[in-house]
């Protein structure tokens, strides 16, 4: 953890006269290395209680096989073995074991460079993410309409620009925590893989703001974004991303499902489809959407 890149950047308003909504536009200027995003450089609307991360922190308790698996690093010394070029012992004549076999089944994909949202689209390697990196694609708000709102008073993740279905939009960020170490209070909750969840409640990214679609949108429209489970390509480290699955016009808020679980262990009635597919199934086709 703590590899966080620090972005010397000013944050300056911008207004988007079309859609009469106020987004957070930033400029960069030199990169470097740091423990933590400088206090003045956080999202607007950024929680104090809250450490921003760019990338996952780790809980003490993770057994070492396993850090090594959900960090990518087992992975990265078997890919090194293979290279003829290179000294690193080989793992391939040990049989894998069932966890190993359980983590390479994970798909692949390619994470977002661990920045801002507002600049992390610059060298991503998605050609759907947008591609203006001072243009940043969401926003925290303080949810204050309609006043029907489920979650009035509190903040949700809002569109900046218009997202199309497949967008690999952000990741959560987040601790990570086995079953055992996890805060059974958190409201910031995900499921990672096998007994590993990621916990924002204290230190996290945007995607601790992402409300759940219930009261907010029919049942019929669904979440118009899904949590994604994906090891990255380049490091191995596995992932929660955020995809895209329905047009999102600017302004309009990002919503995702926690599923019926996660209200009934709230008491909690959830009715209507469990929604709980691979993002992909439930992909909007957005073809001869204008
Ligand atoms: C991950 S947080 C979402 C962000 C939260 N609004 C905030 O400002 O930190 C999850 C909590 O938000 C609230 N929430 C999110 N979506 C909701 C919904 N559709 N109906 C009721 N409460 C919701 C619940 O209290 C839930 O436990």
């Amino acid at each position: 953890m703590d590899q966080a890149e620090r972005i010397d950047l000013k944050e300056e308003a911008t207004t988007d006269v079309d859609n009469s909504h106020i987004c957070t536009k930033a400029t960069d200027s030199t990169e470097k290395h740091v423990s933590a995003i400088d206090p003045v450089l956080l999202p607007t609307n950024w929680p104090t209680h809250v450490k921003y991360l760019t990338d996952y922190a780790y809980h003490p308790s993770i057994a070492a096989d396993t850090l090594a698996l959900v960090q990518g690093r087992r992975r990265r010394k078997r890919d090194q073995a293979q290279d003829p070029r290179s000294n690193v012992d080989s793992d391939e004549e040990k049989p894998r074991t069932e966890q190993e076999q359980e983590y390479d089944e994970i798909p692949l994909g390619d994470a977002l460079p661990g920045l801002l949202p507002s600049l992390s689209s610059s060298s991503t390697t998605t050609s759907s993410s947008s591609s203006d990196p001072s243009s940043p694609q969401y926003e925290i708000r303080l949810i204050t309409s309609p006043p029907t709102h489920p979650v009035l008073g509190s903040y949700g993740l809002f569109a900046c620009t218009t997202l199309r279905p497949g967008t690999h939009l952000l990741d959560y960020i987040s601790l990570v925590a086995p079953d055992a170490a996890a805060d059974p209070d958190s409201d910031h909750t995900l499921h990672l893989h096998s007994d590993l969840n990621l916990d924002a409640s204290l230190q996290g990214n945007h995607g601790r703001f992402v409300n759940d679609f219930r009261g907010i949108r029919s049942q019929t429209q669904g979440p118009n974004v899904a949590w994604d489970l994906y090891r990255d390509t380049r490091t191995g480290q596995v992932r929660m991303g955020c995809k895209v699955l329905k047009r999102i016009q600017p302004g309009e808020e990002i919503l995702c499902t926690y599923g019926k679980a996660y209200w009934k262990s709230r008491g909690v009635a959830a009715p209507g489809p469990e929604w709980e597919d691979g993002w992909d199934t439930d992909l909007e086709d957005d073809s001869d959407v204008e």
